[in-house]
């Protein structure tokens, strides 16, 4: 299995380290527009020496609570940060938004890949995509952010998000976005509870049935610093076996904080899977 953007192919047939650039403005301890792009680049520099494959860019915080980012506001965020890193780096760049203006902007100025927590359900999302021709991470998500936690409830959840994630893929292919450029993400911590969460971990492999690459995105989430007890900043055990658990459970990419330890984990996982051939 292998995803393609313009000339680059990515290879899923072992899990790929997608790395968190996160350019919301308290991700920047000062405001000044160089020191941000100067961090960030030293910052995806130090992912991509470490293994990861995609830097994913987000402008958005879809913090349960967090107010809306205007349009101008993410752009100014996104823009000038994916310009920089396609200058100095010939990595894949994900662009995490569920606007279809700053979709068609980030891929633009060179983002390989849209990742949209809102599966293209934003107006004119879907026709951007299509147009942009780049590969598309679909997610589920249950409500908005700044509710989905007040009362996340499912009839079957894993049969749930599955029946939303079929809906979504034949919607893009209604548009004309074919079947491979689809990744799939069940959205973990997007209209959750603790117990759904770890319920679709344990059930993971079912999201296979598509016959599609699986994202799996928990690093540093409410799934696990509620469990455990901790700070976000201290989840990196937390994170690590969760992504343990999904390399193992099949997952094509891993989305984390944490690159640099995450892309040694899949480092292990990868011997592991090469003896068991
Ligand atoms: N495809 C895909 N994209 C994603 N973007 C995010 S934002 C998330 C975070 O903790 O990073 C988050 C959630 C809530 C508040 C802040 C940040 N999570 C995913 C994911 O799980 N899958």
């Amino acid at each position: 299995m292998q995803l393609t953007s313009r000339n680059k192919n990515l290879d899923l047939s072992t899990p790929q380290v997608m790395g968190i650039l996160n350019v919301t403005p308290d991700s920047f301890s000062d405001g000044g527009k160089f020191n941000r792009i100067d961090y960030a680049l030293n910052h995806v520099e130090s992912m991509l020496q470490a293994g990861t494959s995609i830097i994913d860019i987000g402008g958005e915080s879809t913090r349960p609570g967090a107010k809306e980012v205007t349009l101008n506001e993410e752009l100014d965020r996104v823009v000038p940060i994916i310009e920089a890193i396609r200058q100095r780096f010939d990595c894949w760049i994900s662009i995490d938004t569920s606007k279809a203006q700053v979709m068609k902007e980030a891929v633009s100025v060179g983002a390989d890949l849209i990742n949209d927590v809102r599966a293209l359900q934003e107006s004119n999302a879907l026709e951007v995509a299509a147009k942009a021709n780049v590969p598309i991470c679909l997610m589920h998500m249950q409500g908005q952010p700044r509710t989905m936690q007040n009362q996340p409830n499912y009839n079957h959840l894993i049969q749930d998000v599955s029946d939303f994630l079929n809906e979504r893929i034949s919607a893009c292919e209604n548009v004309g976005i074919s079947r491979q450029q689809l990744i799939l993400d069940p959205g973990f911590g997007f209209g959750k509870t603790l117990e759904h969460n770890y319920q679709m971990l344990a059930e993971f492999e079912q999201f296979h049935q598509f016959g599609l690459p699986v994202l799996a995105g928990m690093s540093r989430k409410s799934m696990i610093f509620n469990l455990l007890g901790k700070p976000p900043a201290e989840c990196l055990a937390g994170s690590l076996a969760c992504a343990t658990i999904a390399a193992m459970k099949g997952a094509h990419i891993i989305r984390v904080h944490d690159a640099r330890e995450t892309a040694e984990v899949v480092k292990i996982y990868n011997m592991v899977l090469q003896q068991s051939k």
